[in-house]
């Protein structure tokens, strides 16, 4: 997929969209020869490579870094760059200037933003300048102070039918797409059927337009704690963990660098150089 007209001929032909996260230039080489649709440099970068608690101290320098080293190990994936914590809630002016900077100094496609009704202003803006925009409702983690913890979103009436009726202003305001993150899978079906525009689910259950997964839970990659949406399809961690428990012990062992990994020089080129072991042998 190259463009947002590709993500809305995938509704059209009930065809599911692929996307995983990822944060660095060889994870996203695998992505992209994998054949994943799209790409998502996620602020959950924070958590899962940062070692933040959350995605609250992610910075748009530390988006820049990040959404620039994927571009350069995807050049052919489309890629989505999270606009992180409090880099939309001001002048639009200062909207602007950031998200310039992930489209135009890092390359990213498309920028993704949390929120309903409060956000319509910026993304339709955004995409009247010409910035493809993917919205994100439910669970908001930018908004985990508030909303009091990582919680499924839309388990009663009255929040179910706020959630609907965000995903139609996300929209009408103009976005391409929109994520729909820890809502009940039914929740998740009826909201893809209400509004045109693909809907990517994370614990939004099966019957959305298409997925998304954070890369290290996807190769159980870190011992963070795993929500009960994660399905793990490896677990890297562990041969990891058995690569340098083996390296610490042959180095140990003097059992490497063995010939193999070293390098040689003439006999003569050493002779008489401070008298090392081949002077005194002669
Ligand atoms: N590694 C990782 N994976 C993610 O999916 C992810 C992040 N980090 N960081 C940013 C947000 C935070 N996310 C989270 C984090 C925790 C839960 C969680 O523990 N949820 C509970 C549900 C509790 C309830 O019943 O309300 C769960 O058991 O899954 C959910 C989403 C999703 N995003
Ligand atoms: C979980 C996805 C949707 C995300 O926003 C992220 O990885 O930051
Ligand atoms: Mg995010």
């Amino acid at each position: 997929m190259k463009t947002t007209a590709d993500f809305m001929k995938r509704k059209q032909t009930n065809e599911p969209i692929t996307m995983v996260t990822a944060y660095d230039a060889p994870s996203a080489k695998l992505a992209e020869s994998a054949g994943l649709d799209a790409i998502l440099v996620g602020d959950s970068l924070g958590m899962v490579v940062l070692g933040y608690t959350s995605t609250i101290p992610v910075t748009v320098d530390d988006m820049v870094l990040h959404t620039k080293a994927v571009r350069r190990g995807a050049p052919n994936t489309f890629v989505v760059a999270d606009l992180p914590h409090l880099s939309y809630h001001g002048s639009f002016d200062a909207t602007l200037s950031n998200v310039r900077r992930l489209v135009q100094e890092a390359g990213a496609d498309a920028v993704k933003l949390e929120g309903g009704a409060t956000v319509c202003s910026e993304i339709k803006a955004l995409t009247e300048a010409g910035v493809p925009v993917m919205g994100h409702i439910g669970l908001t983690p930018q908004s985990v102070a508030v909303m009091g913890g990582y919680k499924v979103q839309g388990k009663d009436r009255e929040s179910a039918r706020k959630l609907i009726e965000e995903a139609k202003a996300v929209e009408k305001a103009g976005a391409f797409s929109l994520v729909i993150e820890c809502v009940p899978a039914e929740l998740g079906k009826l909201i893809s059927e209400q509004v045109t525009i693909p809907v990517i689910g994370i614990g939004a259950g099966v019957d959305t337009d298409g997925q998304v997964l954070v890369y290290h839970d996807l190769i159980g990659y870190g011992d963070v704690h795993v929500p009960k949406f994660v399905k793990a399809y490896t677990n890297v961690s562990e041969q990891i963990q058995q690569a340098l428990e083996s390296y610490h012990d042959e180095v140990k062992r003097r059992q490497f660098p063995t010939e193999a990994h070293s390098f040689t020089v003439k006999e003569d080129v050493l002779q008489g150089l401070y008298g090392g072991k081949i002077d005194e042998d002669n």
